[in-house]
């Protein structure tokens, strides 16, 4: 029996994590956690009927305890709630899909607690990686990906030696603007950005998606899952999504996961690994994909990759400035309150306030975290 608490269990991942559970009579689900949507996480309590279940929004506690009061399930909230859901007893493994850094501190609860961390919450790393990454060595803890390109490259490098790698080719959807000049995108949407061509994803993501930030928080993501040096991650536009990611070796070999653009394979291989099980992802009909394509990125209209590469280079804080930035500049756009250009442009403005190096502790990462939004929120308030 595999015994999962999912945190996030209400967005996209988590729905579709507690699908493939719903399938499974070898998987129970002994811990739940979302923010704010209660309906839904009663209904997930009510079904698979968890040991814990925690609401972060301290607001929402009666509804929820309320809905449930009929069942078992301890009902907890706020971040203490996160905390003990997070390292609840029951579970063997925690899956992390929390949007936002919202996910860090119950991912080091988890590690702490020595659960094995089953990781789709890219901002964790993205902001504290060497502190998690040095954490779970020293607690034993795996670190399994979740992230559709980091769960390729894991299964590229099953039995690899991380010295032979010559590269990793990040591969990236382009989005729904692949093509388009900066002229093009001045006046796109909120409701334009959240066309993603091929994944069905939550909004902040999707976005992400949209400015290519996604990929330059996944080639910091990949640098500290991986232990790789960032020059040797290269991000490749590739249209179809069925290409999830390539290594390439010392020999000249390339090594490539496909697959259908459907993230319950790689939900299912994380919580599976090392064995594989039918995941009831959408079957990869090969004969309808005659053809494969790869470009360059367009790293003058998408800066926001070459934003997230030198944020990682320069060190210390600058990641985590990255991320709140970013994360304060999605809300204001999803808010209609700024332009889709201007993400890029606040993200860029807060990293100049900022200096790179020095050591990272949790409380200069959160400090900054804080930092980043109030500047962007200040300045993204200012343009409206
Ligand atoms: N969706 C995808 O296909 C992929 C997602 N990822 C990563 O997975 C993570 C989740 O993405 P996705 O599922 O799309 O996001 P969604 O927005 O769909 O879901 C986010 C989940 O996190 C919960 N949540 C948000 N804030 C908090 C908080 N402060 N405390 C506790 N729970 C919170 C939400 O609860 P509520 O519903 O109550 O607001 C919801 O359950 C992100 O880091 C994303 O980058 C990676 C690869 C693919
Ligand atoms: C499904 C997944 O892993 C997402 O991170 C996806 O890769 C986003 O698509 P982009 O390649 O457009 O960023
Ligand atoms: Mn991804």
């Amino acid at each position: 029996m595999k015994n999962i608490a999912v945190l996030g269990s209400t967005g996209s991942i988590g729905t579709q994590t507690l699908q493939i559970a719903g399938n499974d009579k070898n998987i129970n689900i002994c811990a739940l956690a979302a923010k704010s949507n209660v309906k839904l996480l009663a209904e997930q309590v009510r079904k698979f009927k968890p040991v814990i279940a925690c609401i972060a929004d301290e607001e929402k506690y009666s509804e929820l305890a309320r809905e449930t009061r009929d069942l078992s399930t301890k009902i907890v909230c706020g971040a203490d709630g996160m905390a003990e859901t997070a390292s609840v007893k029951e579970a063997d493994s925690v899956l992390n899909s929390v949007v936002g850094i919202a996910g860090l501190i119950p991912t080091i609860c988890a590690v702490k607690a020595k659960k094995r961390l089953l990781l789709a919450n890219k901002e964790t790393l993205v902001c504290a990686g060497e502190i998690v990454m040095s954490l779970a060595r020293g607690n034993g803890v795996d670190v399994i990906p979740v992230d559709s390109e980091h769960s390729a490259i894991f299964q590229c490098l099953n039995g690899e030696k991380r010295e032979k790698i010559k590269k990793i080719w990040l591969t990236a959807s382009g989005g729904p603007f692949f093509g388009k000049t900066r002229a093009e995108l001045e006046n796109k949407t909120k409701e334009d950005a959240l066309k993603h061509p091929n994944w069905s994803m939550g909004a902040k993501i999707t976005i992400d998606s949209a400015t290519l930030m996604n990929k330059g928080l996944e080639i910091i993501e990949a640098c500290h899952l991986f232990g790789v040096d960032i020059d040797k991650i290269t991000p490749v536009i590739h249209r179809q999504s069925i290409v999830h990611s390539m290594v390439e070796f010392c020999d000249g070999s390339y090594m490539a996961q496909l697959g259908s653009p459907d993230m319950r394979l790689p939900i299912s291989y994380a919580i599976n690994y090392p064995e594989r099980k039918p995941s009831f992802a959408d079957e990869l009909d090969i004969f309808q994909k005659s053809c494969l394509t790869f470009d360059k990125p367009d790293y003058d209209t998408f800066k926001c990759l070459n934003l997230a590469v030198s944020a990682y280079k320069k060190g210390g804080v600058l990641p985590a400035v990255l991320n709140g930035a970013n994360e304060a500049a999605v809300d204001l756009f999803l808010q209609g309150k700024i332009k889709f250009l201007d993400i890029a442009d606040l993200v860029e403005n807060a990293l100049e306030k900022f200096d790179g190096g020095g050591k990272i502790t949790l409380d200069a990462v959160l400090d900054a975290d804080k930092e980043a939004r109030k500047i962007v929120y200040e300045r993204g308030l200012s343009l409206c």
